[in-house]
Formats: C-alpha cells, sequence, structure tokens
C-alpha cells in the first residue's frame, strides 16, 4: 500500500515560486494525469488510516481535496463539504482567512452544524496555516473533529493537535524526497 503514491512523488516535477520548491503532482494539481491506480491507493490507504466511527460528513478543501473527498464518500457512503473560496452567503456560513507559503485568501464554509463528527482530508499540509485557521471556524458551528488526514505532509507542522498523514516527504531544488509513509 502507498507504493504507487510514493513512486509517483519521487517522479514528480518541481518549479520555483519565488524561493519555494513547488512540487507538481497529480493529487495535488490534477496534473501530470490522475491515473485510477494511484488514486485507489489514496482511496484506500485514506480508508484505513482514518477512524471514521459515527462520523457523519467529511470536509475538504477546494480545489484538491475534491477528488480525494469525492473517492472516500464514494467509498465509506459518508457525505462531504467543500470549504470554497467563493462566498455563498448561506445561513450559518463561517468566513476563514487562509495563509499558505505562498498565498493568501477567503475560504467559505457550509453545511456543517453542531452535532457533526467530521472527517476532515486534503491533499497536503505545508505551513499548516490552513487547517490552522480552517479547525477553529469547523468547531465553531458546535461540530467536532473526529479525525483528520492529509495524503501529502511537507513540513510536519504543528497544528495544535494530532493529525495522520499517508506519507511526509521533503522538497527541494531537486525534487521530492520520501521520508515517512503511514503504511
Ligand atoms: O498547509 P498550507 O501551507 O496551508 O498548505 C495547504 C493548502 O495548500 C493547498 O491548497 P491551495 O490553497 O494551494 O489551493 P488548491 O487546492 O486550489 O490548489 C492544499 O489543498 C491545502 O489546502
Ligand atoms: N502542489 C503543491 N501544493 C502545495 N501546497 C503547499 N505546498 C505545495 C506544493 O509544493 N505543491
Amino acid at each position: 500500500m502507498l507504493e504507487v503514491l510514493k513512486r509517483s512523488l519521487e517522479i514528480c516535477p518541481i518549479v520555483q515560486r519565488g524561493e519555494y520548491s513547488y512540487f507538481i503532482h497529480p493529487i495535488t494539481d490534477g496534473v501530470p494525469l490522475v491515473e485510477p491506480n494511484l488514486l485507489r491507493d489514496v482511496a484506500c490507504a485514506l480508508f484505513k488510516a482514518l477512524d471514521l466511527k459515527d462520523v457523519n460528513k467529511i470536509v475538504v478543501s477546494e480545489a484538491m481535496g475534491i477528488h480525494i473527498g469525492t473517492v472516500l464518500s464514494l467509498m465509506t457512503d459518508i457525505p462531504y463539504t467543500i470549504v470554497r473560496k467563493r462566498e455563498y452567503k448561506l445561513p450559518g456560513e463561517v468566513i476563514i482567512g487562509q495563509t499558505t507559503g505562498y498565498s493568501k485568501g477567503t475560504l467559505y464554509l457550509n453545511s456543517v452544524y453542531e452535532g457533526d463528527r467530521i472527517a476532515f482530508i486534503d491533499d497536503v499540509i505545508s505551513t499548516g496555516g490552513t487547517i490552522r485557521a480552517l479547525l477553529p471556524a469547523i468547531e465553531s458551528t458546535g461540530a467536532e473533529v473526529a479525525d483528520l488526514c492529509f495524503v501529502i505532509n511537507r513540513g510536519n507542522p504543528d497544528i495544535g493537535r494530532a493529525y495522520k498523514s499517508l506519507v511526509t516527504i521533503d522538497v527541494d531544488k531537486d525534487g521530492v524526497h520520501v521520508l515517512d509513509s503511514y503504511f
């Protein structure tokens, strides 16, 4: 398990965004091509790694949490909501400031309510800025984040609580180096 993910990371291209070495990978970018066997590898590992007991909703973030949220939802029959970069002004919408290693923006959380037990998944964690902003926003609704798992962990940031990652990587100008994996 995770051999397909690890191999795909070791061969993925890097581009410089200023000082930031940005890896380009099917799970985090949708390019190069998203191969079905990679999606299956990731979906099965997420399903095995996450504690989904009594979880009634999956939360993912736009854009690249969406394909992994879709496959996990299909496997588990648990519905999911997407934290969007667009405002809807629906009742209960939570507005969240997002800062990553290379961008700043605003996110909008909908469809999470008091009493929900949430599994949060995302394609990558890097500075942890996004999830540090998202966790209190989800909890402000009265929901509980039961478990959270990132497919790729680059940087291993402290987010104030335990979290899971399928693979931990280091990135430099030469490429991606896989340091650790959950399975
Ligand atoms: O730990 P952080 O430094 O906050 O980085 C992680 C965030 O970066 C990526 O999203 P991005 O904002 O690039 O949006 P995208 O999914 O639309 O590419 C990823 O999906 C996370 O949400
Ligand atoms: N694709 C991609 N997404 C990221 N999100 C945070 N860092 C990165 C990165 O280096 N590559």
